[in-house]
């Protein structure tokens, strides 16, 4: 069974990742994907020099992804431009790694933060929702990137609506308690689908 995991920015998909993880799932993260297809060498990023220019890329030949996420992050047209460029090539490399995941385990969950936005539900068996409420989603993201009020909530503005995502869900996991509540969840999952 392939699922796919996704929430909005900063709800928890990576912390329910690694709980699925520890249980034996395989994991496919598109951010980290997205990381892969930039590399020095790769034709990306090629493309990414030239439609952003020499600003975003190290003198090392790595990509500078602050600057990069300056510019796309504060431009929805950029932000465009960038996903025309990078969406194809990670999702052939995720299908690729989803494929040989397969053959090695029961469950194999593909991470991805845009999955109902890139409208990619069909390519899964369910698809699962890491939910907190907004305010929560909010002071979690401030927290970890340390990010002021007003970057964060335009963050939060460039990805569909958390309540939006958990009424298309297959499975909720509700991430607003502690932890331990959140692996409590993911056991009940677990057990639900008859993993061993
Ligand atoms: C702009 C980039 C270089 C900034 O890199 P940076 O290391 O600062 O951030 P990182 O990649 O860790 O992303 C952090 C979070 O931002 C959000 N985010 C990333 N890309 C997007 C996007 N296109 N639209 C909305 N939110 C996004 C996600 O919730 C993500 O988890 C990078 O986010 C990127 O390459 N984005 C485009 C690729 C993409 O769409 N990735 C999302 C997975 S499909
Ligand atoms: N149940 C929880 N209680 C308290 N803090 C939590 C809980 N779950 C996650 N966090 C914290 O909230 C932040 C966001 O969690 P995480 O990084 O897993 O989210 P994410 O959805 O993977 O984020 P992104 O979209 O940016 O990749 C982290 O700092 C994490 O430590």
């Amino acid at each position: 069974m392939k699922i796919g995991l996704t929430g909005g920015i900063a709800t928890g998909k990576s912390t329910v990742a690694a709980m699925l993880v520890e249980r034996g799932a395989l994991l496919v993260d598109a951010d980290q994907v997205a990381r892969e297809v930039v590399m020095p060498g790769e034709p990306a990023l090629e493309a990414v020099a030239s439609a952003f220019g020499q600003a975003v890329i190290h003198t090392d030949g790595t990509l500078n992804r602050k600057a990069l996420g300056g510019i796309v992050f504060n431009n929805r047209e950029s932000l465009a431009q960038l996903e025309s460029i990078l969406h194809p090539a990670i999702r052939n490399r995720m299908q690729q790694q989803i494929r040989q995941y397969e053959e090695q385990s029961q469950l194999v969950v593909a991470d991805i933060p845009l999955l109902y936005e890139t409208g990619q539900e069909g390519l899964y068996d369910g698809i699962m929702v890491v939910y907190v409420p907004q305010q929560l989603q909010l002071k979690r993201l401030m927290e970890r990137n340390g990010l002021p009020e007003e970057e964060a909530l335009r963050r939060i503005g460039l990805q569909m609506d958390i309540e939006q995502k958990r009424s298309r869900a297959d499975w909720v996991i509700d991430n607003s308690g502690s932890l331990e509540e959140t692996r409590r969840q993911v056991d009940d999952f677990w057990k639900s689908k008859d993993l061993p």
